[in-house]
């Protein structure tokens, strides 16, 4: 269709690709174009991609669309900042890393910074259904990463069995169990007091309209980490 933006959807198959996929396919201003990766990375002829696939996979399509010059918008969790900063050393443009496409847990992500500058004893507990492939999510490590950089990189006490995986200083839990969508705590442990902000995905319909804005937003420059900015939250 004229004037229609193609988008070459990675994983397509999968929950969040399948959600794209229909997304995409009902947006009058957008066109979308089944990718399997495994097949090759031809990406002539596209507008931009999503990418909802697993991390060795994301990374070689990030790494294609980079030399293709195609903007992609990135929903695989697992990127670390020192992949990140090594596609910035490149030069990549047009790249956006999203942890997590839902308003509510970017503001939760948002609101944990402001907390963090007034608490020093942080954890997160995160959870969801049994078939994520990764542990922690990608969620719960934005989070612990942005709390960090609020904090200062204050190690944690506890780094012991059983006291979770230490992100950025903060120990961050990971629950997998049937008949969970998605929720992540962060308690914070004050004198004579804890803070918890919560949030619950209760349907992979929160996805839905990150999804859209983040395929919709201009082209920025360099790698993008959220969708922080096109909600004027940074
Ligand atoms: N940013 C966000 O808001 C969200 C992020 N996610 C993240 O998105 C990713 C996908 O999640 P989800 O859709 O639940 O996962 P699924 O397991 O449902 O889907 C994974 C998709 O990737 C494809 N795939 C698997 N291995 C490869 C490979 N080696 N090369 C190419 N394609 C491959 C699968 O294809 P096939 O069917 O052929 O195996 C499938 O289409 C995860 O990293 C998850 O954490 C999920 C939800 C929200
Ligand atoms: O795999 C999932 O389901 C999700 N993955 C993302 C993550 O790792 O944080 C986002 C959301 O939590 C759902």
């Amino acid at each position: 269709m004229a004037g229609t933006r193609r988008i070459g959807i990675a994983g397509s198959t999968g929950r969040l690709g399948a959600l794209a996929l229909r997304l995409v396919a009902a947006a009058d201003d957008l066109e979308p174009v089944e990718l399997d990766v495994r097949e090759g990375l031809d990406l002539s002829g596209l507008d931009a991609v999503f990418d909802a696939t697993v991390l060795d996979a994301s990374e070689r399509l990030v790494d294609a669309a980079v030399d293709a010059g195609v903007p992609v918008v990135v929903g695989t969790s697992g990127w670390t900042q020192e992949r990140i900063g090594d596609l910035r050393d490149r030069g990549a443009e047009g790249i956006r890393i999203v942890p997590n496409f839902s308003l509510g847990s970017v503001l939760e992500t948002h609101l944990a910074t402001i907390a963090a500058r007034h608490f020093t004893a942080v954890e997160v507990v995160e959870a969801h259904h049994d078939r994520k492939r990764d542990a922690p999510s990608g969620t719960a490590t934005r989070t612990a990463e942005a709390i960090g950089a609020v904090r200062g990189f204050r190690p944690a006490t506890p780094d012991e069995p059983g006291r979770g995986t230490i992100i950025a200083g903060v120990p961050v839990h990971a629950l997998r169990l049937p008949g969970v969508v998605a929720r992540q705590e962060i308690v914070f442990g004050g004198t004579g007091e804890t803070l918890t902000i919560r949030h619950d995905t209760t349907s992979s319909d929160s996805y839905s309209a990150g999804i859209l804005l983040a395929l919709r937003a201009e082209r920025q420059p360099g790698v993008t980490v959220g969708i922080d900015d096109l909600l004027g939250l940074s």
